[in-house]
């Protein structure tokens, strides 16, 4: 039976990969996926899968939404561009409020102790994470993503409500435990994703998975009876601090008029195409990355080999000759050949906070499609949307096209 199903992704670390995991979702980016795209499939041909890269940004927002807006009217692919600025909002949300990251980090921490002292708590989270439950998606889910690196959208939604409210387990360790083995583990879109769901973003509504829905959507892979007399029936908000007030949109820093220029990739931003569109010539280039940043647990194999290849392979397409290192020090010894150092805008996260600690100052262009897009993400998600129009605009800018 096994056999019969379409095989689970693939994700070569490559940009050129990305590029044709792109070239061959084209032709469904329109009304194909805002028909299908709700549907967890084995195979998940239904979606793009382009998460990895674009979190990487081996591929940006903005050449993908490109690429899509030659082939269809914006109407048509609506729903697929939002999911795109979807990614943009949750980033610019971050970028006006990273105490929300250090929160979370403290959470994280909370919940560790209390592994560390409550054996039934640390019993629970030990079969959710190795997928003992009983609850059936759940246990495929949690295999899925320990064997691929990927979740399908909704399974990622129900996946974290019956994290939070049926096992009743603290959100950050679940959100921990997705950014350990998510090849696309976002400081931004994972955690937020994950205080959604737990009815900490903005409504105060939490997300509570339904027996139905799961059915309908996995295309009656699981028994909906079944999961019915399973999953809890009520979703309270788990005690939280308050959401820190947003702050403002950062400013892009501008190109040094002269002198020899070292560029940092990071990876969070590995294509640095709108430096080059901005006349930027690099004496070298150099890459920092950190994956095992993000968790105090070790995080997954193929998460850390992923990140550091695409890294690698950023520095290759470059001609980079400087360390692609998750060592600060390794940087700041190459930074001392230049007179400057310039790094795509280094957003909330695990690179930023390694950088803090050391005397690197890069400076930091910001991309036109963030700035389009940043000012408008300190809410809900609705202010990002009604201006696609004006964030579109901003794709020849950013791309350089
Ligand atoms: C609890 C939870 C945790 C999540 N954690 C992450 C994460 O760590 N990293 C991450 O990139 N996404 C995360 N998401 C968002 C979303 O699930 C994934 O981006 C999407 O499933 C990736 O699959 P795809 O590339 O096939 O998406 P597609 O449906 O093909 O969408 C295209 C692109 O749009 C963006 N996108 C789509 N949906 C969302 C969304 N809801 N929020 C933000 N961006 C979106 C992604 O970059 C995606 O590649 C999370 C969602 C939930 C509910």
């Amino acid at each position: 039976m096994k056999d019969t199903l379409p095989a689970d992704p693939t994700f070569t670390p490559t940009r050129e990969a990305g590029l044709d995991r792109l070239e061959a979702f084209l032709p469904r980016a329109g009304r194909t996926y805002a028909a299908e795209r709700n549907h967890d499939r084995p195979g998940h041909d239904n979606v793009s899968t382009l998460s990895p890269w674009l979190r990487h940004r081996a591929l940006t927002e903005a050449e993908v939404a490109g690429a899509v807006l030659e082939r269809f009217a914006p109407a048509t692919a609506e729903k697929f561009l939002s999911e795109v600025v979807w990614r943009t909002y949750f980033k610019g949300h971050l970028e006006r409020r990273p105490g929300l990251w250090d929160q979370y980090r403290r959470a994280v921490r909370a919940g560790q102790d209390r592994l560390a002292t409550e054996s039934g708590m640390r019993k629970g989270w030990e079969a959710a994470c190795e997928g003992r439950t009983g609850i059936a998606p759940f246990d495929d889910w949690a295999a899925e993503l320990a064997r691929t690196g990927y979740l399908h959208n909704h399974a990622r939604m129900w996946f974290a409500s019956i994290w939070i409210h049926t096992l009743g387990l603290p959100w950050a360790l679940g959100a921990d435990f997705f950014i350990r083995h998510l090849l696309d583990g976002d400081p931004a879109s994972n955690t937020l994703s994950w205080r959604w769901v737990a009815g900490l973003h903005t409504n105060g509504k939490p997300y509570r998975a339904r027996a139905s829905n799961i059915a309908k959507y996995t295309d009656d892979r699981y028994d909906a009876r079944t999961l019915g007399h399973q999953l809890a029936t009520e979703a309270p908000i788990p005690d939280a601090p308050p959401a820190p007030e947003p702050g403002p949109t950062p400013e892009g820093d501008s190109l040094p008029a002269s002198g020899r220029i070292g560029l940092l990739l990071h990876e969070d931003d590995l294509h640095p195409d709108f430096l080059l569109a901005r006349g930027l010539e690099p004496a070298d280039v150099a890459v920092l990355i950190q994956p095992q940043g993000r968790s105090p647990l070790t995080v997954a194999t193929q998460v850390r080999d992923f990140t550091r290849a695409l890294a690698e392979d950023a520095a290759t397409r470059l001609d980079g000759t400087g360390p692609v290192t998750d060592d600060p020090a390794e940087i700041a010894a190459w930074a001392k050949g230049f007179d400057h150092l310039v790094a795509p805008h280094l957003p909330t996260g695990p690179v930023r906070d390694a950088l803090a600690g050391t005397e690197l100052a890069p400076l930091q262009p910001l991309r036109d499609w963030d700035a389009a897009a940043w000012p408008h993400a300190h809410a809900g998600y609705f202010k990002v949307k009604t201006k696609m129009p004006d964030i579109f605009e901003a794709i020849a800018a950013d791309t350089g096209a």
